[in-house]
């Protein structure tokens, strides 16, 4: 039986790729969101025995996960989400030549091409290269995709994307849909340097314990061979 994500020991080649964009006060973000900005407040160029910065920023910066307190009035935040769903087993779909939002067809066919094994998290790929400037024309990610994809087991969905939802929703209907269905948010992850295919995610939310959203660290660790090519489709169900 081959090893489990998990059981493996760390050191079987494995590579970690950071998917998680910088952030600094160049770092778009939502247009009337704050931006980052930062200040030393101790410092040890002057005459401090250590160096500190305060830092303002909207939380929706960089990669980062929504907390269902982004868009209910009695949704949790991001500080007491199960971590669970920033763990584990993804499947990253390239969706760049796809119109408008991310929906299921690409995802379908990608499973299918793969060998057919689909785990419980989804990291879509809209942009063909990371946009450096704040870019209103992102896809979200259909209602229609979170409720096929929770049906079948799933417990997160990343995008590139600023958002799950086009700039100008009022509704917010791809954010419901997965708070709906229990599904977690990343969102603003930089896909650029990642193939199709099966990965380990790792993208913890910070505990803050009244907000609607945290930036993440956000990697995936390449997975054994064996793990990450279609011979082992349909074993797990993660
Ligand atoms: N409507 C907004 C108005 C101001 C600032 C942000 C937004 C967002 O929608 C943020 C986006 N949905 C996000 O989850 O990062
Ligand atoms: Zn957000
Ligand atoms: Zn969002």
């Amino acid at each position: 039986m081959v090893p489990r994500i998990g059981r493996h020991t760390g050191d079987s080649g494995a590579r970690l790729i950071d998917i998680s964009p910088p952030i600094s006060e160049s770092t778009p973000v939502w247009p009337g969101d704050t931006a980052f900005n930062r200040a030393v407040t101790s410092d040890l160029g002057g005459s401090d025995a250590v160096t500190i910065n305060r830092i303002t920023t909207t939380p929706h910066i960089g990669a980062h996960a929504d907390a269902p307190a982004h868009t209910r009035i009695d949704g949790a935040p991001i500080g007491s989400v199960p971590l669970g769903p920033y763990l584990g087993e993804a499947l990253v779909v390239d969706m760049t030549g796809v119109d408008g939002a991310a929906c299921i067809k690409p995802v379908e066919e990608t499973v299918e091409r793969l060998g057919g094994h689909l785990p419980q998290r989804l990291i879509l790929r809209t942009y063909p290269k990371y946009p450096s400037e704040w870019e209103n024309d992102f896809a979200g990610v259909s209602p229609d995709l979170t409720h096929w994809f929770a049906d079948r087991g799933g417990v997160l969905i990343g995008i590139d994307g600023a958002s799950f939802d086009p700039m100008d929703s009022k509704t917010m209907d791809g954010h419901h849909a997965a708070s709906d269905r229990g599904v977690a948010i990343l969102e603003g992850l930089c896909l650029d340097d990642v193939d199709e295919g099966y990965y380990e995610l790792i993208a913890l939310p910070l505990k803050f314990l009244d907000l609607d959203a945290s930036p993440v660290r956000a990697v995936l660790r390449t997975l054994p061979s064996s793990l990450s090519t279609p011979t082992h489709a349909g074993e797990e169900s993660s």
